[in-house]
């Protein structure tokens, strides 16, 4: 159900809790985890090594449900415990844009392909697809790399397409962990401030994993975790 209350947040997550394992090999990764993400609103999440911000990432990624808590996208609950309450794997691809540490490209496809297929398999027409697909490109200062493979473009170019493929179905939720590590730090920043833009014109949630804290004056609000659990909001 979509109220209007509800629905001036991007993301909403309810006392995520995730136990991996069971018995003697048991971790909890993360314990309670509570957060309320606005539409527009840049966060981002601190801690250390092994403090569970990729299980809470995942977790609202939709790609590794928690075992208990809530997910709410848009005011739309998602995930009840480890329950979907909608076809998770259209609803990503919809709604949610995906930024992994490492750019994680199709090889065989080209930097134009690779943006163009997020688009195509959400039913956009071929056309459209590659016309967006290089307005990102260009957006992201990588618009002379569209036609070569992943392999032959740098770390740092790798990433900037995989922000172009992230950004292509205009998600009202992006997730990004530790997007900037492989950049030095001028392109570090500039990805972070990209978020920043791309949240505010698209009114998208942005949740970052980062430890780089030069940029931190880029995000809106601060959370830090540390043994599963989220502090409140800086
Ligand atoms: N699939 C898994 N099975 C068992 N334990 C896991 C699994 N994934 C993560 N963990 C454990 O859960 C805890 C949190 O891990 P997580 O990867 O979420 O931390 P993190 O803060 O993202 O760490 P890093 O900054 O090193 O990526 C760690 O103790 C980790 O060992």
């Amino acid at each position: 159900m979509i109220t209007n209350q509800n629905a001036l947040f991007a993301i909403e997550t309810e006392l995520l809790t995730k136990v991996y394992g069971s018995g003697n090999t048991e971790v909890v990764a993360m314990k309670d985890a509570t957060m309320k993400v606005r539409q527009g609103e840049v966060v981002a999440l601190l801690g250390p090594s092994g403090s569970g911000k990729s299980t809470f990432l995942t977790a609202v990624g939709l790609i590794n449900p928690p075992s208990s808590g809530r997910v709410i996208i848009r005011g739309q609950l998602v995930l009840d415990g480890a329950e979907a309450k909608t076809n998770l794997r259209t609803f990503r691809r919809q709604h949610i844009g995906f930024i992994f540490q490492k750019s994680n490209l199709i090889p065989f496809l080209s930097a134009a392909e690779n943006v163009q297929i997020a688009m195509e398999l959400n039913g956009e027409s071929r056309r459209a697809a590659s016309k967006r697909s290089m307005e990102l490109l260009d957006y992201l200062g990588v618009a002379d790399r569209a036609k070569n493979l992943p392999s032959m473009l740098s770390g740092g170019q790798q990433q900037r397409v995989a922000v172009a493929r992230a950004l292509a179905n205009r998600p009202s939720v992006i997730l990004a962990d530790e997007p900037t590590a492989a950049l030095d730090s001028h392109r570090g920043r500039q990805v972070m401030e990209l978020f920043a833009q791309v949240a505010h014109d698209q009114q998208a949630g942005v949740i970052v994993v980062t430890h780089d804290h030069r940029s931190l004056d880029v995000f809106d609000t601060q959370y830090e975790m540390e043994d599963g659990r989220l502090s409140s909001p800086k």
